[in-house]
């Protein structure tokens, strides 16, 4: 799904209003149909209030309070004097608004809000035409209302943030538990700085037409479940003759002295994600944990005992090659790392310390074979391409580092996200903040080798791959409502997340 900017968005509601049956009114109401329908479906709360603005966000506001008093709930209206102009839906909105329901009006003069601790706080003060940071008493007042302990829900997207654009520095935003976002997650509401202000992010479907949003150019998009499905399924059913052979031989050199745990979880996660065959190439002090808690792996030792060195094996018979879990940094390994960059004929997967080998040596960068998967989290990235300003200026440098190293480039994190050579930048939607241990990279970065080794694609592998994984971390959350999961817990929801993505 394309995540368009909020002037394509602006775009796409103009066109479906003038070729499809339905008045912007009439858009206004399905948007905040859609809204109650989901607070219906997800609240039990009795009181509600709202707080809109003059826009159409604050039309959408008005609406849900007409909407929610319909459904017997209790509702208070406060409307926000941001502007001497009031848009036609928001007056309709306002006339429609049932005589029952208080309404009182907040402007400079006359700023002072109560809200009932009970209350769910609905912001509806500003949508993605928030055209320059909030300010003066606005401003204030949003501070006020973040620092109530309310249940708080954006509509459409938090006030005060800006959907595609640079958020300035200590600007103020509506902090929400949930956001209910029309048609599409805006890009903000997926980037470290200011996702947080979103809270849980519902996308509600409107009707808007895709047949104008696929004309629509657009580098930036968001991971289906369908997209997904599709293709991890291109390699499905397995043939019933398949063999161990079948299914790709994998190669992940991984460990160090204290270690050897990262091998360990990204051998156990590449074996369960498919891989016909594995062999770790491990040192020697990592042997007898590795044969004990994965006794399905071969393992090559390195001459070195507590760390890999370049021994000259022969790597030509693996189809994919992880490298980098907890191999440390020591110059040996770095060497081995060069070499097998000159010598790779599979596709790569580095991670971890192999990164860091690479930030170490940025002359190494263009012996990279084309189309390596590289998997940074963010400090990781920023020793490999340098610092940022802001979360735009971070997106910029993964897309620039991955077209000018011809490779895949995935910035770990909430929503991370996969950049390809090609310019484009896919978002995962699955993941949660309980998966914020150490070793979850590990288990990626095996996952997508056995990928890669089963014949998918690098983009198809890592894109799977990522999904699958925060899909599986999702689930070991939800089974016992964890504040964390540690990474052995998702390895066991791993075979159920890769079942979910093979039934259509
Ligand atoms: N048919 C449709 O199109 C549909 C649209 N939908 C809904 O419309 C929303 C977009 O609506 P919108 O374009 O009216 O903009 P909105 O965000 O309400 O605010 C604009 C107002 O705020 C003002 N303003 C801006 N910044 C300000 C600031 N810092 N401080 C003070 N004022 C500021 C600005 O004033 P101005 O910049 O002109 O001074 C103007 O008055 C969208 O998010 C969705 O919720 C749905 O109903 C589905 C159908
Ligand atoms: N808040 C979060 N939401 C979603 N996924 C997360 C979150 N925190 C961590 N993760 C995921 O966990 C993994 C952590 O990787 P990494 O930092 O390399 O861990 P390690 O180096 O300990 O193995 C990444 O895939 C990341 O996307
Ligand atoms: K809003």
């Amino acid at each position: 799904m394309k995540i368009l900017s909020a002037s394509q968005i602006r775009e796409l509601d103009k066109l479906t209003i003038s070729h499809k049956p339905i008045s912007s009114i009439d858009l206004m109401e399905t948007a905040a149909c859609e809204c109650v329908k989901w607070i219906l479906q997800n609240l039990s709360t009795q009181n509600f209030t709202i707080l809109a603005g003059r826009g159409n966000n604050g039309g959408d506001g008005l609406a849900i309070a007409r909407l929610l008093h319909n459904q017997g709930k209790e509702v208070e209206v406060f409307w926000i004097e941001n502007s001497p102009q009031i848009s036609i839906d928001c007056q309709i909105n306002h006339e429609r608004l049932p005589k029952e329901i208080p309404i009182t009006l907040l402007n400079a003069q006359n700023c002072n809000l109560h809200i009932p601790a009970e209350s769910v706080c609905i912001d509806a003060i500003f949508g993605v035409g928030l055209s320059r940071p909030l300010e003066g008493w606005l401003a204030d007042l949003l501070k006020k209302i973040n620092n109530l302990p309310n249940l708080k829900i954006a509509i459409d997207i938090p006030s005060g943030m800006y959907a595609d654009q640079p958020q300035p520095a200590e600007s103020t935003i509506f902090r929400a538990n949930y956001t209910l976002t029309f048609h599409q997650a805006k890009l903000n509401m997926l980037l470290p700085q200011t996702g947080n202000f979103a809270g849980k992010i519902a996308v509600l479907d409107i009707g808007l037409l895709k047949e104008y949003e696929r004309e629509m150019p657009c580098n930036y998009f968001l991971l289906s479940e369908n997209l997904v499905k599709s293709w991890y399924q291109e390699r499905l059913p397995r043939p019933i003759f398949a063999h161990k052979g079948t299914f790709g031989h994998s190669l992940l050199v991984a460990g160090s002295l204290g270690k050897g745990g990262a091998s360990i979880l990204a051998a156990k996660a590449c074996l369960l994600a498919g891989t016909g065959l594995l062999t770790l190439l491990v040192p020697p002090c990592n042997y007898s944990p590795l044969q004990t808690a994965v006794p399905e792996a071969m393992l090559l030792l390195s001459s070195a005992q507590n760390y890999i060195r370049n021994d000259n094996h022969d790597f030509s018979s693996f189809k994919a090659v992880g490298v980098g879990c907890g191999i440390g940094l020591h110059e040996e390994t770095q060497v081995f790392l060069k070499n097998l960059l000159q010598k790779a004929q599979a596709p790569l997967v580095l991670d971890a310390d192999a990164l860091n080998i690479l930030a170490q040596n940025p002359d190494w960068l263009s012996l990279l074979p084309v189309n390596s998967i590289l998997t940074p989290h963010p400090k990781e990235f920023e020793r490999l391409a340098g610092s940022w300003q802001n979360d735009h200026e971070a997106l910029e440098k993964q897309t620039a580092f991955a077209q000018k190293y011809h490779c895949f480039v995935l910035f770990k994190g909430a929503y991370s996200r996969i950049a390809t050579p090609q310019g484009k930048i896919f978002f995962n939607p699955t993941g949660n903040p309980a998966m914020a241990t150490g070793g979850m990279g590990d288990v990626l970065a095996g996952i997508i080798t056995a990928l890669l080794a089963q014949g998918y694609s690098p983009e198809k592998a890592l894109c799977i791959g990522v999904y699958a994984h925060g899909l599986a971390g999702d689930l070991a959350q939800q089974k016992r409502n964890a504040i964390a999961i540690t990474p052995t817990m998702l390895l066991e929801e791993l075979p159920i997340a890769f079942a979910k993505l093979s039934v259509s």
